[in-house]
Formats: structure tokens, sequence, C-alpha cells
């Protein structure tokens, strides 16, 4: 760098090191001789939080000034992952401060590792809501992120004798300092009680409702920073404390426990996330999370637009609020409680600002992943809220029976209630209503909701449901996770990479380019060897670097079908045993993620994984040919890690049942080769990267629906597949549970005789893609033009990409690509 730059740089290091040290001296209160890397964290942390906290004043104050549009973006999770790279990449001070911290003789990697995750989601929905607000900031789309602020996130998994086992996740206990306390920001958050036909003084009738319960929801304010510092964003999150922190009556007389009663009842409301992320709980605490957030999130953002506006009635032209899911739903409800019974708006123009201002994304078609409330709970927690939904599906009803073909079956599947098992209320329904756009998030996943979940709302509002394929922030997932493969690409398309993620497209010229080729291979093996020290120090398994690594990393789940890829873990040990002399590759297989905790099966596949590892590796006949590890307690930070180092990505769930996967976009933008089935997103990614640099195999959606009403029997497929059936055979008598020989019998019986999922018909398929992949990596010049080109075809799938998608077409908001003021 020019002398002029050099010297700005020397002297931001300068500046940087001197703001660290005031910081671990007047805010972290420790000298440098005391100071602890945790301390040296926060220090640092808070210095660029300064940085972050300069725009995001201005940002907020230009937003005021230009009285520009908000999005809301209302999301029962958010899964964050760590913070300070990321602060330091988006303020691009990242080197300055490493150079900054080495002066004072710290490593910034070691800072890095001592930060905790954020881990207030379950999985693919929450990341993409962290991944989403990175991108609104990056286009300076003027955009909160509502949520809870759970002190307990994701459980910690610990893995013992093979098994998972849960540990509450503790983020907050060394403090947070990425986030603002707004002792001034309260709102009241009713529940219980009953309503009042009062009349109001134009002789109209008004429902007064009166609350027998109310908790106090705190706000928490955390700046999420664009690429280049462009736009700050806010992310509120909410807390839940009691209005009465002490019953003094109940402690003075003596009734200790009792006065602390309302305060724990309250405070149980933001305690710790819900951990299933396709079963609803059901419970009455997840309801009471879903309107506290919902509530509070809508008191607060009225409030600001009547203090911007002064009129209510103008909401729809100034703020788009999303639906992450059905989880805030009940939103629709509390808006038209607020609009009508506390503005005495109209009816049908409260209805018309509500449908205009909501905009709801599905991201699941699994019938058990959507949520149904019993209609007695919702009326005895939210009386007035079941009064609205009640009038909301009269009069949606009484419009739709005046139709031609209102059978009384139609009007049962259309109505908001499901009268089918004990009266319950659709929150998908509701939301579908209540909403302007519904979109999917990836193009096969939008088309099966019309033809399947959402086949007769669709035909009363053809056009309501469109696509947003989901995106990742290149930020974290290509820059953060791998800097050495990003500063090699941006030598190729220029430094504005991150800018415009479609210059990547630039880099294919390069695919067959032997020294490109070379230096893109010397990285993916220098963070494969960076992977290999982190197994080994993490759970004692060798690695060879040289091995082609697998990996399957994501929550466990049935339709995922990691059973499937076990399976032909074990065909293939079972081969190398038998014909030890082949020209093997080495192989690791590398397997995440956590099962929610009251999913028994889920459980029993990390099992199964382990104790097949377990085996494996500790075979000599094998000679670390094939590895098979299980890495605990799944997170962003340790996703980071894993995907710069991959070389096969597993996306093989059953077709028409990942509604669209964002890990699979993460693989294969560093240059990861996909094996997965035409589902979610991988259908897309293939029309991007093109067939040949992509592994597909198995049965497309319609032909599962097909198989499927043929029966779900394996045994035919097992009978027809040698491989399969010694390999179920293996398994279910016990060769990898010496210990307890019968522990997968009813596993291997459910893929015998109810194999819904489909893993038996889909093995064949899948292990003769898995040759197909051997005889690519053979072909080291083939396999990295298909790694080339995987990376250089990904640009399309960046966030930034989807985010502008979702501000022209649902919720009419100005975007600012980076770069350009
Ligand atoms: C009520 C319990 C519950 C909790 C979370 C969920 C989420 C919708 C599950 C989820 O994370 N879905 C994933 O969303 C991603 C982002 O759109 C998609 O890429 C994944 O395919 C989808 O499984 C369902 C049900």
């Amino acid at each position: 760098a020019p002398a002029a730059e050099t010297q700005a740089i020397g002297e931001d290091v300068a500046a940087i090191r001197d703001l660290i040290l005031a910081k671990l001296k007047y805010s972290v209160g420790k000298s440098v001789t005391a100071a602890s890397p945790h301390d040296w964290f926060v220090a640092t942390a808070l210095s660029v939080r300064d940085k972050v906290v300069e725009s995001w004043l201005s940002s907020i104050e230009s937003s005021k000034r230009t009285g520009r549009k908000r999005v809301y973006y209302l999301s029962l999770e958010f899964l964050i992952g760590r913070l300070l790279i990321d602060a330091l990449t988006n303020m691009e001070m990242i080197d300055e401060t490493r150079a900054a911290l080495a002066e004072l003789g710290v490593d910034l990697e070691t800072l890095r590792e001592v930060e905790d995750d954020a881990a207030l989601g379950n999985g693919g929905l929450g990341r993409l809501a962290a991944c989403f607000m990175e991108s609104m900031a990056t286009l300076s789309i003027a955009a909160y992120g509502y949520g809870i602020r759970y002190d307990h996130g994701l459980f910690r998994q610990r893995i013992k004798n093979g098994r998972q086992l849960e540990y509450p996740e503790d983020w907050l206990s060394f403090g947070n300092p990425w986030e603002f306390q707004r002792p001034e920001i309260v709102c009241p958050i009713g529940f219980g009680g009953h309503i009042d036909t009062e009349t109001r003084p134009d002789g109209e009738l008004r429902q007064v409702w009166h609350p027998g319960e109310t908790v106090e929801a705190l706000a928490y304010d955390t700046p999420i920073p664009g690429w280049r510092g462009a736009h700050i964003n806010t992310l509120r999150l909410w807390s839940a404390r009691a209005v009465d922190p002490l019953r003094l009556d109940q402690f003075n007389s003596g009734d200790h426990i009792g006065a602390l009663m309302d305060r724990v009842r309250a405070e149980s409301i933001s305690k710790v996330l819900y951990p299933g992320d396709t079963t609803p709980a059901g419970q009455e605490l997840r309801l009471r999370q879903e309107f506290f957030f919902a509530s509070a999130s809508l008191q607060d953002l009225v409030r600001r637009h009547i203090s911007l506006y002064g009129d209510v009635r103008t909401l729809a032209d100034k703020a788009a609020i999303q639906l992450n899911d059905t989880h805030p739903a009940i939103a629709i409800a509390e808006l038209m409680h607020i609009l009508v019974d506390l503005h005495d708006i109209p009816w049908d123009e409260a209805w018309a600002i509500t449908q205009a201002t909501f905009s709801y994304t599905n991201h699941t078609l699994l019938p058990e992943a959507l949520e149904t409330w019993p209609v007695p709970l919702m009326e005895r927690l939210l009386p007035r809220h079941m009064q609205i939904i009640y009038l909301i599906n009269a009069l949606h009803l009484a419009k739709v029976s005046g139709e031609p073909d209102a059978t009384g079956h139609r009007l049962a599947a259309l109505s908001l209630i499901d009268e089918s098992h004990g009266r319950r209320v659709r929150m998908g329904h509701l939301a579908f209503l209540g909403s302007h756009k519904v979109n999917g998030v990836s193009q096969l996943h939008s088309d099966l909701m019309k033809t399947t979940v959402f086949h007769d709302l669709e035909s009363i509002a053809p056009g309501k449901i469109t696509n947003k394929t989901n995106g990742i922030t290149f930020r974290r997932w290509l820059k953060e996770a791998n800097p050495a493969l990003t500063s090699l690409l941006m030598e190729v398309v220029g430094d504005n990479l991150l800018d415009n993620a479609m210059v990547l497209e630039k880099v294919a010229a390069l695919a067959d380019d032997s020294s490109f080729q070379e230096r893109y291979a010397a990285i993916r093996r220098a963070n494969k060897m960076t992977l290999a020290r982190l197994v080994q120090q993490r759970i004692g398994v060798k690695l060879n670097p040289d091995a082609l690594f697998d990996v399957h990393i994501k929550r466990i789940h049935e339709y995922k079908r990691q059973v499937l890829n076990i399976l032909e873990a074990v065909a293939i040990y079972e081969e190398i045993r038998a014909q030890p002399f082949r020209d093997w590759i080495p192989r690791v297989k590398i397997f995440a993620g956590k099962a929610a905790a009251s999913y028994t099966t889920a459980k029993l596949i990390i099992q199964l994984a382990n104790d097949v590892g377990k085996v494996i590796n500790s075979d000599p006949a094998l000679r670390g040919l094939l590895k098979v590890v299980f890495l605990p307690n799944y997170n962003v930070s340790l996703a980071e890690r894993i995907i710069p180092a991959a070389d096969l990505s597993e996306q093989i769930s059953t077709a028409g049942m990942e509604a669209s996967g964002t890990g699979n976009m993460k693989f294969a933008l560093n240059g990861a080769l996909t094996i997965g089935t035409l589902d979610g997103a991988n259908v897309e990614i293939m029309e991007h990267v093109g067939s040949p640099n992509i592994f597909i195999f198995g049965l497309t959606a319609d032909e599962v629906e097909a198989k499927r009403s043929q029966g779900i029997n394996g045994q035919d497929a097992i009978a027809r597949s040698p491989k399969l059936s010694e390999a179920l055979e293996s398994i279910a008598s016990g060769v990898f549970s010496p210990d307890e020989p019968h522990r997968y019998r009813g596993l291997v019986d459910a893929l015998t005789y109810h194999d819904f999922f489909l893993v038996t018909a889909d093995f064949d398929a899948y292990y003769n893609a898995q040759r197909a992949v051997f005889r690519r990596w053979r072909d080291k010049p083939a396999w990295w033009r298909s790694a080339i080109l995987n990376t250089a075809h990904m640009g399309w799938f960046s966030s930034d990409r989807t985010i502008a998608e979702y501000a022209e077409e649902i919720w009419n908001v100005p975007v600012t690509p980076p770069g350009r003021k």
C-alpha cells in the first residue's frame, strides 16, 4: 500500500490499540497484566462497538429524517453465532485490529474463540433471520429485527457413550458486550382476564379487554452492521419481567417463595428457547412466548409510527412486517386489537391495513410443524384475540361460502378453525389470510405449497403465494469463515466481491487453470489441516487431511436422512473388510447436529453414528481408509470451521421435505461438491452450478408422492440390494452395539416395514452416486474444475439477492447496494 496509506493504517492501528487499552482499563476495569482472554475480548468488542454506534446513531437519524418505510422482521429465533469477527469485518477494521492486538501480545484468533455463540435459534429458520438482518443493513433498508432475549439459547450438546445429553446454554454468564438495555422501552403484555363491551361517544360499541395478568417486556438493542458499515440496523430483543418483582406483603408474612412466584412466572417467558425445530411443543408457555414478543413488537412499532406520522391509519405505507413462519402469527390478531379496540378504527379498514402491512414466510411443509393452538387455551389466555379470530373466520367463510364450489369439505379446509381434532386455531391459515403476500423459501417448496398445504387457500387468493429462494451472507460464510479463499477470489474478481456477489462468475474462466486449481486446492488442504487439529483436540480422532472429507452437518431429523449416509458407511466398511487390497480412496465421514430433546428416534440416530464410528475407527483392517466421526455441540461457530474444509456436502433429504436448506449454499460457495436429491434449493443450485458439477440422485418429489401412495414397505428395495440388506443386518444384529445387540432392531424394522422417508428406496441410487463421487475425486483436475465452478456460480445465493427481491416484491422499500451512497 502507498506510504500515505501505511501511514494511515499505522495511525489506525495505534488509535485502535489505544482505544482497546482504554476500554480494558475503564470499561473492563482490568490492567494489562491482569487481563484474561475474555477481558481482552470485551475490550476489543467495546472498541469496535464505538465505531458501530457512530454509524448506528446516524443511520437511525437518517431513517427518521427521510421518513423511509421500515421493515420489521418478527422472528422467535435469531441464530446469530459470534459477532466480534463479523463486526470487525463489516466495519472494515479487522486487519488493523489484529495488528493492534498483536502489538499488545494478544492474538485475535484467541479472542475469537472465547466469545460465546448467541444460539437464539434451532437451525435453518433462525440462521436465515440472522443472515437477513445483516443483508438488510448492507442494502441500507431501515429495518428492525424483533425477537426474544432468551436467558438460555439452544441447549449445549454433550455426547456420552455415544448418546446426546442436553445441558443449559448460558451465553449471558459473562455478560454481552454487544447489547444495550433500554430501561425506558417497556411494554405491558396482558394475559387471560375478561372482556367488557362499552359504548363509545359516537354510540358505537367497543370491546375492552381487561387482562387478568400482566408481565412487562423490556427491550435490549443490538446494533447490526452491514457490509462496509453502510447502514446499521437494530435487533430489539424482549426480556420478560414481573410488574412487581417482589410481593413484599407475602415476603413480610414469611412466604418468601410465594413472594417470588409472580417474578418466576413472568421471567419464565424469556427463560429458554424451545429446542424443537419441527414438532410444536404445543405448551402454554410457547404460546405465551409467541404473544409476548408479538404484542411487545407491535406496541413498539405502532408507538414509533404514531410519534413519527401521527395517524395509525398510514401504518401500511410506512411499515412492512414480515412473519418468520407462523410463530409470530398471533401478531395479526394483536394488530386488529390495537387498531379496532385501542384506536377505534372500523373493522374493515383495520383489516385492510393489517393485510397491507403483514407478509408471511413458510419454512416447512411437515404437517407436524404447522402450528395449531387449542381453542380453549386461546380463549383462556387471549380471550379478546380469540374473539377477533372468530370474526376474521366468520367474514372469511361468509365470503367463500358464496362461491359455487363451497362444499362443507371445502369450507372445513378453508376455516381458521380445525374442527377435526378438538377445535384448534390454524396459525398458518391466520398468517395466510392476514397477509398480502405469502412466500416459500425455494422454487420447489413454493410450488409444493400451492399444491399441498395451502392448495385451498391459494384457490381463493391466486397470486398471493410467491417464491423467495433463500440466501446466505457472504461476509460471514465466505470472507470470515474462509479468508484465504476470499483473497484468492478477490485477486480474480476485485475487492467488490462482497458488494456484488455476481462478480464471482468471472472465476469460472479459471476452472481449468492448473495454477489456480493448485492454489485453490492448497487453501482447501490448509483448512482441512485446521479442522483435523480441532477434531483431534475435541474427540481425539486423527484425520488424514488428504482423505475425502464427506460432511453431513444439520439438525438430526429422519427426513434429512442421516441414516441413509450411515448405511452407506456400513456398506463401504463391509466392502473394505471383504476386499482390503482394492485401491480404496481414504474418506472421512463427518457428522454433527443436535436432536430435539424429546425426539427419541433422532437421538438414536446420533447414537448409531457414534457406535458405527467407534467400530470403524478402531478396526485395524481398515488401515484408516474410512473414518466416521460425530462432532458434539454443532453450532454456527463450528459450522464456520467445518464448511471451508469440506470436499463433499451431504444434502440427501427425502425429496419434497427440505423446504430449502441453506447449508447446501454455504458448502457450494466454499467449493464443496454436493451429493443430493432434487429437493429444496438443491434444484436451483444444480441449475446454477450445472448438472456436471453436482451429484444428484434419487426419487423426485413427485416420485416420492407416487411411491408413498403405493406403500412404504422397504422389503422389496432391501431384497433388490444385497449391500443394503447386509448393512441393515449388521446394524440390527448388534455389530455396532455389542453391549446392547438389539439397540437398533426397532430402527431397522421401521426402515423395513414403515420406511416413510424412503431410505431403502433411495439406497442404491445414493450408493451409486457416491461411487461417481469417487471416480471424480480420482481425477483431480476434474474435481477442482467442478469445485471452482461451484464457487463461481453461487453468487445468486447471496442473501443480498434474496432481500432485494423481498424489498421489491413484498415490502416495497428501496435498496441501496453497498459501496454506493
Ligand atoms: C414449532 C416448532 C418449530 C420450530 C421451527 C420450525 C422451523 C420452520 C424449522 C426450520 O428451521 N425450517 C427450515 O427453514 C430453513 C430456512 O428457510 C430452510 O432452509 C429449511 O429447509 C427448513 O427446514 C418449525 C417448527
